[in-house]
């Protein structure tokens, strides 16, 4: 599989499959990714429409670069399977599957993606949401190494986690930090994009900024979203900042000169750099570079 990890997901904005009007709405929408979701937003008796719908919408195409992603139901449930033979048949760039408790599901989807057809380069997103997931991170996170594997990125489902531990949703997330951190490390040991979760207190804008910039600090690459407005506030929290990409491009250009050839360490602008910041420089440059192709 392509090396998918420096492309921009600031922002991955959710949207109910049976929500004919938000799916139209999404492609106006400055989202770096979308999911078009089959599972907890669409009510039993809806399956099947929303589920047409999506393919439909997807098949459709018109959303430019944004990233799609379909969110089928659970394995074991009575739709798992026809959402992701449907779901693969529309192409979408990932199919994203929830409440993964154990390397065992990771490699029942791999197997379900596989018997469906998949093409190349599909990605397998997976939730990050049960206990189980969280106990079992490490061994989740390894089926990313093994060969052919299509898991490249994860996303947590807080609402979820908050549920099954019976722990409060609060602005700080302190209940949260355990399951958060732990996945973060096992995302960044395996090489998996890790995309927070959503925060469902729409008119808070306050709230939502400060989620977001702890979500950032904490080393997720994006955020999940719920509502339009949450869009603009997450690109830009998640975006690195001028100041960061300029003197990334500095400290990049001074590892390169001839006379600093062979050395460990430097001083740029009165600030010592070695060469592990050389490599995050790196990478704040590659994503700055891609969220300004996105953007163009
Ligand atoms: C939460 C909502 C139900 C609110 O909907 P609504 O009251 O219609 O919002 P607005 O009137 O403010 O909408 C304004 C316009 O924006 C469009 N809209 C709204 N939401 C979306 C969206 N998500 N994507 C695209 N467009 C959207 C409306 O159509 C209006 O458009 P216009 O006609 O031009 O005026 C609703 O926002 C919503 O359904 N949100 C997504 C809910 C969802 O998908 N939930 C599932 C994922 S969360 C989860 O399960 C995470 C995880 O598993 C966990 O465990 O945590
Ligand atoms: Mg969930």
């Amino acid at each position: 599989m392509a090396d998918v990890t420096a492309r921009p997901r600031r922002s991955v904005l959710y949207m109910p499959g049976s929500n004919a009007r938000a799916m139209e709405k999404a492609r106006e929408l400055p989202a770096d990714a979308l999911i078009l979701d089959l599972e907890d937003a669409v009510a039993p008796d809806a399956k099947e429409e929303a589920r047409a719908q999506v393919v439909a919408a997807v098949k459709q195409g018109g959303y430019g670069k944004r990233e799609i992603v379909i969110r089928v139901n659970g394995l074991d449930t009575p739709w798992g399977i026809e959402d992701i033979k449907a779901a693969v048949a529309a192409r979408p760039d990932a199919i994203l599957v929830p409440k993964v408790n154990s390397a065992e599901d990771v490699a029942r989807a791999e197997t379900a993606l596989t018997q469906a057809g998949a093409h190349e380069g599909l990605q397998l997103w997976c939730m990050i949401e049960t206990p189980l997931a969280i106990l079992n991170i490490q061994s989740i996170a390894a089926k990313a190494a093994e060969p052919r594997s299509r898991m490249t990125a994860w996303v947590m489902g807080t609402n979820d986690i908050a549920k099954e531990l019976r722990a409060a949703h609060t602005q700080d997330r302190v209940p949260m930090l355990t399951s958060l951190g732990l996945s973060i490390i096992a995302a960044r040991a395996y090489s998996i994009v890790a995309l927070d979760g959503v925060y469902n207190d729409i008119k808070n804008e306050e709230g939502f900024a400060a989620i977001c910039e702890q979500g950032r600090d904490m080393g997720f690459d994006g955020k999940t979203l719920i509502h339009p407005s949450q869009v603009a506030p997450c690109n830009t929290i998640f975006s690195p900042d001028p100041e960061t990409v300029a003197f990334a491009r500095k400290t990049i250009e001074a590892f390169e000169l001839p006379e600093n050839k062979g050395k460990g360490v430097l001083k740029v602008d009165g600030r010592m750099v070695e060469i592990l910041h050389a490599e995050i420089a790196k990478r704040t440059v590659a994503i700055a570079d891609a969220i300004a192709e996105l953007e163009a």
